[in-house]
């Protein structure tokens, strides 16, 4: 128990610390659907992982709506049905506050010949962690609440607050129709929420606990060459066409330079600029240089100072390369020239970088690069998803009731941080709800999020249940002082 926790919370820590098992295996039976929303032949996990959850908040009593998205179209031109997401409401007690949480269900795609030391869909526990794909991103932390939830009801417990639930199936793949989705239900669903709530991204340290006020926008592009009609024999044709890859590499090349930064013309253009006040913010972040080296693994980062990496991982765009569609990646050689291939690459974007504006400097400039190759081949530049970046006012109420669990849980107040991944939700909330919205990390840094071994650790999984059980009790409380203090003015 915690030394500054209530009888009640100390109540609520005990069922959750008693129950650690049964929340293990739901975790665990979660983490074996293969919900990858990356590859469209597992929409059917995904849609199945959806119908779980539902049942799952449809037990604890919450009415359910799996709201349907519509199609989107395959490359091959046929059309697919997207998972549904849910929509949920637990409580309409007008005396209290509405607390909607977002998360997601869909994963990042893994197998275990990627470097797994176990199967990334069946949740291992070793050494106080919990491997398996989605264990942090994002079914861990969706659970955490869901647990929180239930353990108010196991204890039969008055509900402090009324819940709402967003869970989506199509995060990793930039959240297509959920905009239009938040836009047709903000009337309906959303008009009685007061706060939003986020858990999909991790603590700064593995130590301290976080709260995060901003998020990097992303946009991601495919730039395709294609030659002829058919793969070429390299000793046949080798030496007399102009290939596709290699004019692709030239223009892969071409989009940073050894210091990392990009090289498209007018993309800095944007950029807030850094103020002085700003910047002590990042001197005043507490934040270890070398042990994020080694979560990384890697020898050496672009800087070496402490308040260049955190504003080239949050304030700064950055440009990564993914991949290469249609190249030969087996292992051994295949002596063949790909006739079609497709670069993929994403740029995140940051405050007040403008989607339309950087899509056109980048086709732009890689056209003109191209055109200086004199190849024969066609290039297509497309954008398959985009999404906003987002930045919190942290004055408010949901930050101070977080940052009052936060001192209960865990003794110490929160980092307060940004996060250089992309929540697509976010802005969306923010600008079409008006609500507030806060992003409230479970985990520790070296989560391994979209990486081989990603894992929850079991203390994250279970402080972090107590956290948001928590904070349902502080913004109860603050949420009624507001309301008194607004009854009194009026009065007066
Ligand atoms: N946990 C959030 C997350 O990983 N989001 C993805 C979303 C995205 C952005 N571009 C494509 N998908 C991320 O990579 O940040
Ligand atoms: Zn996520
Ligand atoms: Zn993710």
């Amino acid at each position: 128990s915690s030394s500054s926790a209530s009888g009640l919370e100390n109540q609520i820590f005990q069922y959750i610390d008693l129950h650690q098992n049964e929340f293990i295996k739901i975790l665990k039976e979660w983490v074996a659907v293969e919900s990858d929303s990356v590859q469209p032949r597992l929409t059917q996990e995904v849609t199945r992982m959806m119908e779980i959850a539902a049942a799952r908040l449809q037990a604890l009593g919450a009415t359910v709506e799996l709201a349907q998205l519509g199609t989107s179209q395959l490359p091959d031109g046929q059309s697919l049905l997207l998972p549904p997401l849910i929509l949920a409401e637990l409580g309409k007690d007008p005396q209290k506050p509405t607390v909607c949480f977002y998360g997601h269900l869909d994963v990042q795609p893994a197998k275990k010949e990627d470097g797994w030391e176990t199967d990334p869909y069946t949740l291992t526990e070793s050494d106080g962690n919990l491997y398996g794909r989605g264990a942090s991103d994002n079914k861990g932390p969706v659970l955490a609440w869901i647990n929180a939830v239930e353990t108010f009801k196991a204890l039969k417990l008055d509900m402090p607050v009324n819940f709402k639930f967003i869970i989506e199936g199509l995060e990793e793949v930039g959240s297509p129709g959920l905009e239009k989705l938040i836009k047709d239900k903000n009337q309906l669903f959303f008009s009685d929420v007061d706060y939003i709530v986020i858990s999909d991204n991790l603590w700064l340290s593995n130590r301290k606990p976080a709260l995060t006020y901003g998020t990097r926008g992303s946009i991601c592009f495919f730039v395709e060459v294609q030659g002829g009609e058919r793969d070429l024999h390299s000793g046949t044709f080798g030496g007399i066409i102009h290939e596709p890859i290699t004019d692709l590499i030239a223009l892969l090349d071409s989009l940073v330079d050894i210091s990392g930064r990009i090289l498209i013309p007018g993309i800095y253009d944007d950029v807030s600029i850094l103020t002085e006040e700003e910047k002590k913010l990042y001197e005043s972040v507490e934040f270890d240089v070398e042990g994020h080296k080694n979560i990384s693994g890697v020898k050496k980062f672009l800087y070496d100072n402490k308040e260049e990496i955190l504003m080239n991982m949050w304030r700064y765009p950055s440009l990564s390369i993914h991949g290469i569609e249609g190249a030969f990646h087996e292992p051994g050689i295949k002596t063949v020239i790909p006739i079609r291939v497709i670069g993929k690459f994403s740029i995140r974007l940051v405050p007040h970088m403008n989607i339309s504006i950087v899509e056109h400097q980048v086709k732009q400039y890689l056209e003109d690069i191209f055109s200086k190759r004199s190849s024969p081949n066609k290039l297509m530049v497309s954008v398959p998803l985009s999404a906003v970046p987002w930045l919190a006012d942290i004055n408010n109420t949901l930050y101070t009731a977080a940052k009052g669990a936060i001192k209960t849980v865990f003794g110490q107040d929160p980092d307060m941080i940004r996060d250089g991944s992309t929540i697509p939700i976010a802005r969306m909330f923010q600008n079409i709800t008006k609500k507030s919205v806060m992003m409230f990390p479970i985990g520790d840094a070296d989560a391994g999020e979209h990486s081989q071994n990603e894992k929850i650790s079991r203390s994250n999984y279970f402080q972090g249940t107590k956290l948001f059980a928590t904070f349902f009790l502080e913004i109860a409380k603050l949420h009624e002082q507001l309301q008194e203090a607004s009854t009194m003015k009026t009065t007066n």
